[in-house]
């Protein structure tokens, strides 16, 4: 996996907003990791810990409050240093694709999606012709399973699936070497999810004929389902933080998730234990020093009160299971002072 060329380089990315009064969110801190070519990384965590915003950051799409920090670099290009007429002219749609979380939002109004998605696929192909033309934004629809006899309504006449299911096809027109899906699954039925995901997946895998390292996708979602279907690791984002970075076999399988909250976030889950985690994640506007998950954790020590580093948990680590970690960021890593290791799986 490591040795494919890596598509997206995300190194000490961080995200403030600016508040009336002088106020701080801190909505992503420090993150760093690679995906690369041929490879699905799904980013996971309660609602509100930042994923979005980190989403948001690549594709230079934060408001004018926001102040970034770190770097993301997509091939030659930093993501985060890039003005507004190169993100808009050769970046969105081009070299980053997105899925929105809010599809409806994204579609425009008062068009058909038809014309939408032709547009679309006139702009970002080599396509001319009006015969050629209307195959391939048929085409376009079908790759995302928007049923053809929907492609003349408007955004308003969609279900929330259909709206998700037209913006995903959207999305993929561009061929995007990064393809940033933002819950691209939510208000799909279980059938619909299966295949969103895996078209999605089908597009990172898919041969690219350009001199480009190959395509990458990073998948935000809730639906720890269709992480395990599709991701071929997991970041998993905890107040801000990136906490842990995982193979997704080892993460859902043996030995299982490091660190405590990728614990409960599985364990939560109906076909596992059924336990939330209790409790509720800390504002990211008043952080509290030291661990964010701490106030919520069973193996909460005193060491706690320091924020755990990033630490190496891969093959290369030492026998306690941890070495600092190495920039470039490791494969596999926890930020915890108490990590769960291999001895714990039944714990
Ligand atoms: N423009 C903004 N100004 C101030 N704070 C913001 C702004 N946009 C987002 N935030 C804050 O940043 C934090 C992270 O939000 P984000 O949307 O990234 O969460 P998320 O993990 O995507 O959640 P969900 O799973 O619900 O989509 C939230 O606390 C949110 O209130
Ligand atoms: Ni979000």
């Amino acid at each position: 996996m490591t040795q494919r060329p890596v598509v997206l380089s995300v190194r000490g990315l961080s995200v403030r907003f600016r508040m009336p009064g002088g106020r701080r969110v801190a909505a992503v801190t420090d993150a760093h990791f690679d995906v690369a070519a041929g490879e699905c990384l799904a980013l996971i965590g309660e609602s509100g810990c930042g994923k979005s915003v980190l989403a948001s950051a690549l594709l230079g799409l934060l408001p004018a409050n926001a102040q970034t920090a770190g770097r993301a670099r997509l091939g030659d290009l930093d993501l985060l240093a890039a003005d507004e007429r190169t993100l808009a002219r050769t970046v969105r749609g081009r070299r980053v694709g997105l899925v929105p979380q809010s599809p409806a939002a994204h579609l425009t109004p008062v068009r058909t999606v038809r014309s939408q998605l032709a547009e679309t696929v006139a702009a970002l192909t080599g396509v001319r012709g009006r015969d050629a033309l209307s195959a391939a934004t048929r085409a376009a629809a079908a790759r995302a399973a928007f049923p053809e006899d929907h492609l003349d309504r408007h955004p308003h006449e969609l279900s929330g699936g259909l709206a998700q299911r037209a913006a995903t096809a959207l999305a993929l027109v561009g061929d995007a070497s990064l393809l940033v899906a933002d819950e691209p699954t939510t208000g799909l039925d279980r059938d619909l999810v299966d295949r969103t995901v895996d078209e999605l997946r089908r597009h990172v895998e898919a041969p690219d004929d350009s001199d480009a390292p190959g395509r990458a996708l990073l998948m935000i979602t809730h639906d720890l389902e269709a992480a395990e279907r599709v991701a071929d690791r997991i970041a998993v984002m905890y107040a801000g933080r990136i906490v842990e970075l995982a193979d997704a076999g080892a993460f859902f399988g043996v030995p299982g998730p490091r660190h405590p909250y990728s614990r409960g976030l599985l364990r939560a889950l109906p076909d596992r234990a059924f336990t939330p985690i209790p409790g509720m994640p800390p504002e990211l506007g008043t952080l509290p020093d030291g661990c964010a998950f701490a106030a919520r954790c069973t193996r909460a020590t005193d060491a706690c009160v320091d924020v755990p580093p990033m630490t190496d948990t891969g093959p290369g680590a030492t026998a306690e299971g941890v070495s600092q970690a190495p920039a470039p960021p490791a494969a596999d890593a926890v930020a915890c002072h108490h990590p769960h290791v291999s001895e714990d799986i039944r714990a």
